[in-house]
């Protein structure tokens, strides 16, 4: 479904991302995975459209999205869930949810009660605002924004960061749902290395903004865990 190729960023001078290599196949849930600084962020955010790419291919279901605005890339049907959740704490659950339908007249700005029956929370929170919601009720609020326009492909960076424990199973039966039951393709950044392991088909890491390995998710050793992940 997505396919980066040879990708290379660059914050001003400084190289970033070496020829980045992904390949998220239909139907799978992805894990990208490795050491703080490496470039998990910068890569999405440069999949996004949020940064410029130097040079590379990122092509969704065989279509070259490089030269592309952020709105194109989201509208041909990638919904993005950011690092720390972007949610806007003034606005209530119910403005936040709705932002994104704004931009697609067809919705008629109704939020698609899949949501709410995803998120039950959401329903009882609606004229609350997005700011008074817990870490994991943010995070929720986030992947509900995300699937409100009903995305083929769901990208999540780090949905686990600064939850606690008993609500990141939740996200993580939430995500594997997603996937297995309603068959949605996943990209995730996961530094939980068995959260990761429980909900991802496949890993690629990534070292020093390059692209260092790739494979089924059984295939992550301790050779790998060990040069790449263990800190
Ligand atoms: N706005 C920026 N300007 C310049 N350099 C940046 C900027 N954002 C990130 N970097 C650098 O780019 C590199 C990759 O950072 P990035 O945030 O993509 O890593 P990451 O793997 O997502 O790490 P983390 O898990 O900490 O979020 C790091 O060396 C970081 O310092």
């Amino acid at each position: 479904m997505l396919d980066i190729r040879n990708l290379n960023q660059f914050y001003g001078e400084s190289h970033t991302l070496w020829d980045v290599s992904l390949t998220v196949p239909t139907g799978s849930c992805t894990c990208l995975m490795g050491r703080n600084g490496m470039g998990k962020t910068t890569l999405l955010k440069t999949m996004m459209g949020l940064l410029p790419a130097k040079s590379g291919e990122i092509l969704f279901e065989g279509n070259e999205l490089r030269k592309k605005s952020p709105e194109t890339r989201a509208l041909s049907g990638i919904g993005y869930v950011p690092q720390g959740r972007e949610i806007f704490p003034q606005l209530t659950v119910e403005e936040n949810l709705k932002i994104g339908l704004l931009t697609r007249p067809e919705t008629q700005g109704i939020i698609p009660d899949r949501i709410f029956e995803l998120f039950p929370v959401l329903k009882q929170m609606l004229k609350r605002r997005g700011g008074d919601l817990s870490g994991g009720q943010q995070q929720q609020l986030a992947i509900g924004r995300a699937l409100a326009l009903n995305p083929k492909l769901l990208v999540l960076d780090e949905p686990t960061e600064g939850i606690q424990p008993n609500v990141v199973r939740e996200i993580g039966d939430i995500i594997q749902h997603l996937n297995q039951t309603e068959k949605l393709t996943v990209l995730l950044v996961e530094q939980k290395l068995p959260f990761a392991r429980r909900i991802a088909h496949y890993f690629t890491l990534l070292d020093k903004g390059k692209s260092v390995s790739t494979g089924k998710m059984d295939e992550l050793d301790d050779k790998l865990i060990q040069t790449y992940l263990t800190v």
